[in-house]
């Protein structure tokens, strides 16, 4: 797996695979890139809004192949069209990739590629199954996710006049269930949070940490795109010390995730599941959250 510019110090060596133009049912086209690494088997994900953010270790030449080989694996500028025959360079939009001649490397052009030192919107998300795919209110996190690529997409947000990211920013979608005790485990600690145990104590009582996750991963994400100012869209404080890595990563801005409910009785996820889960995450677990946080309701 070849060294990529990310790879400082303890940093995790990644290698994105592929990348695939995705037209979304919400308007954009998403850039999604798939990840190995040589820390764990999981194949991690970059959401990517922008097709100039350019992941270095996607783009790196690679002895011996071919520019059909560059296409195939979505290194290329501009746009795919049947008969297109070169990968770094796009005729029809005029756009061009240069390489460093001994390294191979992408060279830095502002017309082609995003630039590091822009402001970037970015979510560092950990797998929900629950909340992403079985409509879960128990947490929040589909709809994390969901408001994430809306803000990315959009100038600002109407409701709070959060700053978007105007079609430019990155979910890093990192394979970490459960705070990364995996999905078995996270089934049973809802087992056990039924029977009156909040989400901290059932991680507790699995003989699991609070939060087993390691960031270090999506950082290494991050700066192989070649993004080092990070507005970030957390309420979580660790989060944000875990990805800050001076001076490649800088976290220029804490963008709250104000759950929508509380901006907005008649929309968002509304259940005592969830008032429970925030209201652990706010008291034991230091998330920046405001009130208010509405009491258990009176529904046992
Ligand atoms: N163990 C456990 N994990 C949970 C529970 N509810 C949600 N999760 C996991 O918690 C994680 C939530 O991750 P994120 O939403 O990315 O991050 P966060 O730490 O909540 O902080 P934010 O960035 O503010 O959302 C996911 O891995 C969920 O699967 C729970 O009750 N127990
Ligand atoms: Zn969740």
């Amino acid at each position: 797996m070849t060294a990529t510019a990310a790879t400082q110090g303890d940093l995790p060596v990644v290698q994105c695979i592929a990348r695939a133009r995705i037209p979304t049912t919400q308007g954009p086209d998403i850039f999604l890139h798939l990840y190995a690494n040589n820390r764990d088997k999981k194949e991690h994900l970059a959401i990517v809004f922008g097709e100039d953010i350019r992941s270095r270790s996607l783009f790196k030449q690679r002895p011996g192949e071919s520019q059909s080989d560059r296409m195939i694996r979505g290194a290329y500028v501009g746009k795919l069209r049947p008969g297109r025959t070169i990968a770094d360079t796009d005729d029809v939009l005029g756009m061009s990739l240069h390489f460093d001649e001994k390294t191979g490397e992408l060279l830095y052009e502002s017309q082609t590629t995003w630039d590091k030192d822009n402001d970037t919107l970015v979510r560092i998300h950990s797998e929900c199954y629950t909340g992403e795919n079985a409509w879960s209110a128990r947490c929040d996190c589909g709809e994390q996710f969901d408001r994430a690529g809306r803000l990315i997409a959009c100038e600002h947000e109407r409701e709070t006049g959060i700053v978007g990211g105007n079609g430019h920013g990155v979910i890093v979608y990192l394979r970490q269930e459960g705070r990364g005790i995996g999905l078995g485990e996270k089934l049973k600690a809802y087992n056990l949070q039924d029977l009156g145990a909040d989400t901290v104590q059932a991680n507790l009582m699995l003989k699991h940490p609070v939060d087993a996750r390691d960031f270090s991963i999506g950082k290494a994400i991050i700066m192989d795109l070649g993004i080092s100012n990070v507005r970030l869209l957390t309420n979580n404080p660790d989060k944000i010390q875990q990805v800050v890595y001076e001076p490649y990563i800088r976290c220029v801005e804490r963008v709250p995730m104000v759950p929508i409910h509380w901006t907005n009785e008649n929309e968002g996820i509304k259940s005592k599941e969830i008032e429970g889960y925030l209201r652990t995450k706010i008291e034991r677990m230091g998330h920046l959250l405001q009130e208010p946080i509405k009491l258990h309701s009176s529904t046992e």
